[in-house]
């Protein structure tokens, strides 16, 4: 078993949840899919660092992060990864809004400006939250790389016509749904 065959089977028993839910976006939908049960989980969360460092291991960035929440845990995933292959990847939280106290940042951790950054998700239905991530990371100076999310609802052709590039770990069908 690989590391991408486990983290699907832990995907499988522990994040789908079928029934009736509105998504983000205001959709409807016959199932829901709690990213935030692996990316918290002990055993799940270090096979997302590992995955999604291989799903994009060909790309040159120095930092990872995404709109809070679902994609923060998924960048300390791969920070944390990455420092155990010995290789220095920096993260960050873009917030859904700016601070309006303290330093009031709206992409919180080591500086970005100038870097080549990756945008992660937890999982994408429209692309909505990773696109205001990447408008929110280059108003910080910040050179987007790449989009990249665990598993994808449905987002490339949005990611496509924004001319960003799109990788996913898994996709619905990779589950069955
Ligand atoms: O592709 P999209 O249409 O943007 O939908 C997917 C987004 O929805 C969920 O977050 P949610 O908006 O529920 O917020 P949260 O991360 O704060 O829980 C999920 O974590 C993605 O960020
Ligand atoms: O589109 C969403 O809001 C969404 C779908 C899903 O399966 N899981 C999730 O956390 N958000």
């Amino acid at each position: 078993m690989t590391d991408r065959d486990d983290l699907l089977a832990e995907i499988e028993n522990k994040a789908v949840v079928h029934g009736k839910v509105v998504l983000s976006s205001g959709q409807e939908a016959d199932f829901y899919l709690d990213l935030r049960r692996i990316t918290l989980d002990a055993v799940a969360a270090p096979l997302v660092g590992r995955v999604m460092l291989d799903l994009t291991e060909d790309l040159a960035y120095d930092a990872v992060g995404g709109l809070t929440l679902g994609a923060d845990p998924v960048a300390a995933a791969m920070l944390h990864a990455a420092a155990a292959r010995g290789r220095r990847l920096d993260a960050f939280v873009v917030r859904k809004t700016q601070k309006a106290h303290g330093l009031q940042r709206r992409v919180e951790g080591p500086e970005v400006k100038g870097r080549r950054v990756l945008v992660l998700e937890d999982t994408s239905t429209t692309g909505a939250s990773p696109l205001t991530a990447v408008e929110a990371l280059r108003e910080a100076g910040a050179e987007v790389v790449a989009v990249a999310t665990i598993v994808d609802r449905g987002a490339a052709a949005r990611m496509a016509e924004e001319g960003l590039e799109y990788r996913s770990a898994y996709t619905l069908s990779d589950l069955g749904l």
